[in-house]
């Protein structure tokens, strides 16, 4: 976990006021959702078109669609967070892009200009890719991880990796595809470190096959989503800072909100956030604090930090009109201290919607690092990498993006909740265990819990987002019709 991001200053550090206030200014509401993401919008949805009306989205920011952004420049369109729909039609999401004429046709392979080089620019042997490929796919299949469940995911790779390469293994450019293989997983997984990562838990993933775009745009889905959500239901820029879910006095939660300026009575919750927030905040968040065995979960529990880099420009500058597609191999490490995170950058690709876009990911620590300095000095160093590795004069680009997820304080991380190496140690096996409705002293279920994390085999996805969020409303329509 990155401790300088969680040091970082939060808008909720400061709430005035006192819970008698709060509650005697409070609005009443049936249901709130706690985030504006997929999964709050999807519980919404799902709440509505079951003539469940009386209830209200508190989202911190000042849009809705959490992980999902749409970033459109002039005629440039980048997606700073969820980008691809992980699978056909065995996902409901695809489903859902299909039936609004929303998919973009795959890029054929052969239209590709595909380039391996080291840092420095001397040709790599593109055939060792294909055996890294096929090694990270093996973990797919049935019970390759089982040996390791008491293991990391990682130290399937370390052990696996000579064979896999073959002769050479560890030599120079050996070492240099090994570290490829890391960066390479680390950026699947979001994840900080792959020797931290439960082999039992990144078994549990379910994979639904080839992955496809929307043509114009995820945050079609975000729009699907908002049309069957009347206006007034969504309340952007509210900050949820505290919950009181154990009243004394009734089975109602307190929700205080924009530093204490305003505040709601609800009958019920679902919580959406990240778990990236949750485990930085839930001390201040949660009065009382939350029962031991959740608070264990999290700490089972890690956001990994996947930052993505866009570059672009007018033309395509490396020889061809193809979509790029640059696998980076480091051979030597002599980059100066503030250089060093582009040690993570490992491919430089086209996105699908421009060829003259470049992307780059970067994650775990290396992301940390980028996040920190200036936006100008991160371009720069790019287009060192890029103008060393292809051995080409980059010129100036006329866009150029990089997110910075770990400092988003409503998401302190990107992607890929993943169970960690304790967490395992310490019982935490399946996500439907972060999904127990939190129930107050009197035993009623007040508060449920949905989002990305809290999806068994799709976490870390946006359908897994979306049939969390169907998953819990549906719950909680339960729970209310016991009630009545
Ligand atoms: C760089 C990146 C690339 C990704 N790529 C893909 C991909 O290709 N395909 C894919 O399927 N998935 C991808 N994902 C993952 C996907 O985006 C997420 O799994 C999904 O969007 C999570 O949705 P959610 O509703 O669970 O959480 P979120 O989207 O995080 O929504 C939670 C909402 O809660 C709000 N919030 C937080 N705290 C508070 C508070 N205290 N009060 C009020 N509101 C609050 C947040 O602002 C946010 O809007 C990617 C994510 C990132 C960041």
């Amino acid at each position: 976990m990155n401790d300088g991001i969680l040091a970082a200053a939060h808008p909720c550090d400061i709430v005035k006021g006192s819970y008698e206030t709060w509650k005697s200014s409070a609005e009443e509401v049936g249901v709130v959702i706690v985030g504006g993401g997929v999964a709050g919008l999807t519980a919404a949805k799902t709440l509505i078109e079951n003539d469940y009306t009386n209830l209200l989205i508190l989202e911190a920011d000042n849009r809705i669609g959490g992980r999902v952004r749409t970033i459109r420049e002039g005629s440039v369109l980048v997606e700073e967070g969820a980008e691809w729909i992980h699978g056909g039609s065995r996902n409901p999401l695809f489903k859902i892009a299909k039936s609004l004429k929303a998919v973009a046709r795959n890029r054929p392979n052969s239209s590709w200009d595909w380039r391996v080089r080291t840092n420095q620019g001397d040709p790599g042997n593109a055939g060792k890719f294909n055996r890294l490929e096929n090694l990270i796919e093996k973990t797919e299949k049935n019970g390759i991880l089982r040996p390791y469940y008491d293991d990391s995911y990682g130290q399937f790779f370390v052990d696996r990796y000579p064979r896999a390469y073959g002769n050479g293994w560890n030599n120079t450019l050996g070492r240099a595809w090994f570290h490829f293989l890391e960066k390479l997983v680390n950026s699947d997984e979001g994840s900080y470190d792959w020797l931290d990562i439960s082999a039992r838990d990144a078994d549990k993933y379910v994979d639904y096959g080839t992955d496809r775009n929307w043509k114009n745009g995820y945050d079609t889905l975000i729009d699907y989503l908002e049309d069957s959500i009347p206006n007034n239901v969504i309340r952007k820029s509210t900050p949820v800072c505290k919950i009181f879910w154990d009243s004394l006095e009734n089975d109602k939660v307190l929700l205080v909100t924009n530093g204490g300026n305003y505040s709601y009575m609800a009958n019920f919750v679902i919580f959406t956030a990240s778990v990236g927030h949750l485990k930085e905040r839930h001390n201040q968040l949660f009065q009382p604090s939350l029962p031991s065995s959740v608070i264990k979960n999290l700490n089972g529990i890690e956001l990994g930090l996947a930052d993505k880099i866009q570059i672009g420009w007018s033309e395509p500058w490396w020889g061809t009109q193809n979509p790029l597609d640059l696998l980076i191999l480091w051979s030597e490490f002599k980059l100066p201290k503030d250089m060093e995170w582009l040690y993570g950058v490992v491919e430089a690709f086209s996105i699908h919607q421009q060829t003259n876009v470049l992307q780059m990911f970067v994650t775990g620590s290396d992301a940390t690092q980028m996040e920190e300095l200036p936006q100008e000095t991160v371009k720069q160093h790019v287009r060192q990498l890029l103008s060393e590795a292809t051995g080409l004069q980059v010129p100036e680009p006329s866009f150029f993006r990089r997110s910075q997820w770990g400092l988003n304080p409503w998401t302190r991380g990107s992607f890929s909740s993943y169970i960690t190496l304790a967490g395992n140690e310490g019982g935490l096996r399946r996500r439907k265990q972060l999904a127990v409705p939190l129930k107050n002293s009197k035993g009623s279920k007040v508060l449920l819990w949905a989002g990305e994390h809290t999806h068994n085999t799709r976490y870390s996805t946006v359908d897994g987002a979306l049939s969390s969020g169907k998953r819990e409303a549906k719950k909680l329509l339960r729970i209310m019709k016991r009630k009545m």
